[in-house]
């Protein structure tokens, strides 16, 4: 089993979050990749816009795009309110999946975070990393040993302009989101009158 856990906010998601997921299911050959909302994300205590339970509810319809694609509550808000990090998500999953090839899938701006988040040189050991490109950020692995450059694989097809800070200033003014949402996923947002 080869299989990627994809972690974000996913505030909302988007068809970035999709458009990286696909590629790296295709280059990769995954069988699976776990969307998994943030409770609680370490660098962003501020808190998210949306709460919990919606943004779960919209990775799960937007899941429904691709077979490979699952929702996850693997990283749900912790009982004691405390951050989710990620180095703790990635060891539960490690023990739950015990003989599979296991990647962390992120953007290239949340890779170029990592030295930021908690403890870094674990996060590589335990798992591969995709690294997929956003515009606007450049790749520089001149930091990382030839051994954590072996377990890093860049993927530079994806060129989404798209973010979800974006989307979220488009839905607050009522502007349009065209294809930058999938449908279902637009119809949540209008039904529970989410960003406005
Ligand atoms: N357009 C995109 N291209 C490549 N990677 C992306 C893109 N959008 C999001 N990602 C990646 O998806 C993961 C989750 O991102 P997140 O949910 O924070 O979306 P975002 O659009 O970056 O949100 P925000 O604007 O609120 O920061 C991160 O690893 C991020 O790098
Ligand atoms: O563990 C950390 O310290 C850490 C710090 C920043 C971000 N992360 C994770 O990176 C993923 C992408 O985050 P975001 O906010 O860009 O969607 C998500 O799974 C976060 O929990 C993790």
């Amino acid at each position: 089993m080869r299989v990627a856990f994809f972690g974000g906010t996913f505030d909302p998601i988007h068809r970035g979050h999709l458009a990286i997921a696909a590629a790296a299911a295709d280059h990769l050959a995954l069988d699976s990749i776990l969307f998994a909302p943030t409770g609680l994300q370490p660098l962003k205590l501020s808190g998210s816009t949306a709460t919990f339970d919606d943004r779960l509810a919209m990775t799960t319809l937007a899941c429904a795009t691709d077979p490979r694609f699952e929702p996850s509550t693997l990283d749900a808000p912790r009982a004691d309110g405390s951050p989710n990090y990620t180095v703790h998500v990635l060891t539960a999953l490690r023990e739950q999946l015990p003989t599979a090839t296991l990647f962390n899938l992120v953007g290239l701006d949340s890779f170029l975070d990592l030295p930021r988040w908690h403890q870094p040189h674990r996060l590589l050991e335990l798992t591969e990393w995709i690294v997929v490109s956003r515009p606007g950020y450049t790749l520089d692995l001149s930091a990382f040993t030839p051994a954590q450059r072996t377990r890093i694989h860049p993927l530079d097809s994806v060129h989404e302009d798209v973010s979800a800070t974006e989307l979220r200033h488009r839905l607050q003014h009522g502007d349009p989101c065209l294809d930058l949402i999938p449908a279902s996923v637009s119809t949540y947002i209008e039904a529970h009158r989410l960003y406005r």
